[in-house]
């Protein structure tokens, strides 16, 4: 396996999920899992980049043929040794033994890795897979099944960390509540690996989780740019959404729980929400301009009360919301913010942060209309959409939401900087509408800061 590092350096840079953009990948191979089948091998790489200051650990699934694979092209990643390579999601034969692993208690031991899979409800027999195209984080594989049984998805996280992935762990407290507003989740697939750099020596987490594919959802961004781009009302989606996010944040609250906000757990938050203005203020210089302003609104905020805590959905935007002809709006992606600590991730938060989150993307929508059409300007769509959202959540959760509103704006604030970060790193020209929304929101919050 060591052979195959080469080849994939230069086509891992290329990636979607290639986390350090512009770099070039310096790659080594710390762990693999292999399968031999007749035609080559199926191999499951941990692969660590040591070219970013903070070394990024990738799974990387390959398949080595001793022939090409018919229609394969678009997934080939090299050869070595006589090996035709190709990136494992898009190979039926990589497809197809990750939903068997993942789907049957079944423990598999490789070179510096063990692998183990967790079913929770059995995804009937595979007939067909195909890797769901877009932008993605991770690699989704789409199955056609047996009989039936409806579709499923499986994600393959590209990014590995020690700790559980509240995207496995969330989705699975959601099915056990009986929640519609997510996709059941079917299994999922943990690992433990060799790491030095941890005291135990090993580090362990998800690599891979399966649930019900919901067929023929759309996803509320196209959704609502359409609808917006059109001029045409969302205020009843919005409210719906809202509802949505209430009744799933009720779902986590009772399955999870929920503890009282005390002086740790706002201390531990706002230290997070600091260290990213900084984090921000360093990297985007026209953030830096702001830095002073949103310390002062993040000073006032300490001081008020602050709601309970619960596992929250934690990175909630349009992109994560699929509107279901069956099931109407449901939720996905709990993996939280890719720039966030996985630790972090799974430690309860306000939910009010979802609520800012999505408040952020009905603006991200009128800010992406006016780049494409600079005379557009859905800005009283995007607040009657914001209106409409919050409503709906009061409807269901009961929270006065409005009562919070300083809250709300610093937790707006702060997804604003969050997404400076990542458009700088990421979309260098959708840098103005996370700009735009820190001045604005900056403005509205001075009077309770002076
Ligand atoms: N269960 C599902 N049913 C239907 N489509 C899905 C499902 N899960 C994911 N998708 C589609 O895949 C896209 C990406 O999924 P997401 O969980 O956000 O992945 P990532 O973590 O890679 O960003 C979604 O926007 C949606 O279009
Ligand atoms: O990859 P993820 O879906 O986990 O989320 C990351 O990428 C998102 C962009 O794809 C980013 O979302 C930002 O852009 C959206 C429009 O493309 C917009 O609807 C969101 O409101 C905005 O935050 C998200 O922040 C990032 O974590």
């Amino acid at each position: 396996m060591s052979t195959v590092a080469p080849s994939l350096a230069g086509w891992m840079a290329r990636q979607r999920w290639y986390a350090t953009k512009g770099r070039t990948p310096a790659i080594r191979v710390i762990g693999s899992m292999e399968t031999a089948i007749d035609e080559g091998l199926v191999m499951t790489l941990l692969v660590i980049d040591e070219a970013p200051d903070k070394p990024v650990l990738y799974q990387v699934p390959v398949v080595a043929r001793t022939s090409p694979l018919p229609g394969g092209d678009g997934a080939f990643i090299g050869s070595s040794d006589g090996l035709y390579l190709y990136d494992g999601p898009h190979d039926p034969a990589y497809a197809r033994g990750l939903l068997n692993t993942l789907t049957a208690e079944r423990h598999v031991e490789g070179s510096d890795i063990v692998a183990d899979g967790h079913l929770v409800s059995d995804p009937g027999r595979v007939l067909r897979s195909k890797v769901l195209e877009g932008e993605q984080s991770n690699t989704s594989i789409v199955y056609d099944v047996d009989g039936d049984s409806p579709k499923v998805i499986a994600k393959v996280f590209r990014v590995l960390h020690h700790g559980d992935n509240p995207d496995v762990t969330s989705q699975a407290a959601l099915t056990h509540g009986h929640s519609a507003r997510v996709p059941s989740s079917l299994g999922f697939l943990t690992a433990t690996w060799h790491d030095p750099g941890r005291p135990e020596g090993t580090a362990h987490g998800h690599l891979a989780f399966a649930q019900e594919f919901l067929a023929g959802s759309e996803d509320a961004w196209r959704v609502a740019l359409q609808q917006a781009r059109g001029g045409h009302d969302f205020t009843s989606e919005a409210r719906d959404l809202g509802r949505a996010t209430a009744e799933v944040h009720a779902t986590l609250a009772s399955e999870l729980g929920s503890v009282a906000a005390g002086p740790s757990e706002v201390d531990a938050a706002l230290v997070s929400m600091r260290r990213r203005i900084t984090t921000a203020a360093r990297e985007v210089p026209e953030v830096a301009d702001y830095e002073s302003a949103i310390r002062a609104v993040y000073d006032v905020v300490a001081d008020l009360p602050w709601p309970n805590l619960q596992r929250i959905h934690g990175d909630l935007h349009l992109g994560q919301a699929l509107q279901s002809p069956v099931r109407g709006w449901v939720l996905l992606d709990f993996e939280g913010e890719p720039l966030r600590p996985m630790p972090e991730r799974s430690r309860p938060d306000v939910p009010l942060r979802d609520v800012a989150g999505m408040l952020r993307s009905f603006d991200y929508v009128a800010g992406s209309l006016a780049q494409e059409h600079p005379r557009v300007d859905a800005s009283a769509w995007a607040t009657a959409a914001r209106h409409a959202f919050v409503d709906g959540y009061i409807d269901v959760s009961g929270v006065d939401v409005r009562a919070h509103r300083a809250l709300l704006d610093a937790f707006e604030i702060d997804k604003a900087v969050y997404e400076a970060i990542y458009e700088s790193r990421n979309r260098p020209d959708w840098i103005g509408i996370p700009l735009g929304a820190i001045g604005r929101l900056v403005a509205r919050s001075a009077p309770r800061v002076a």
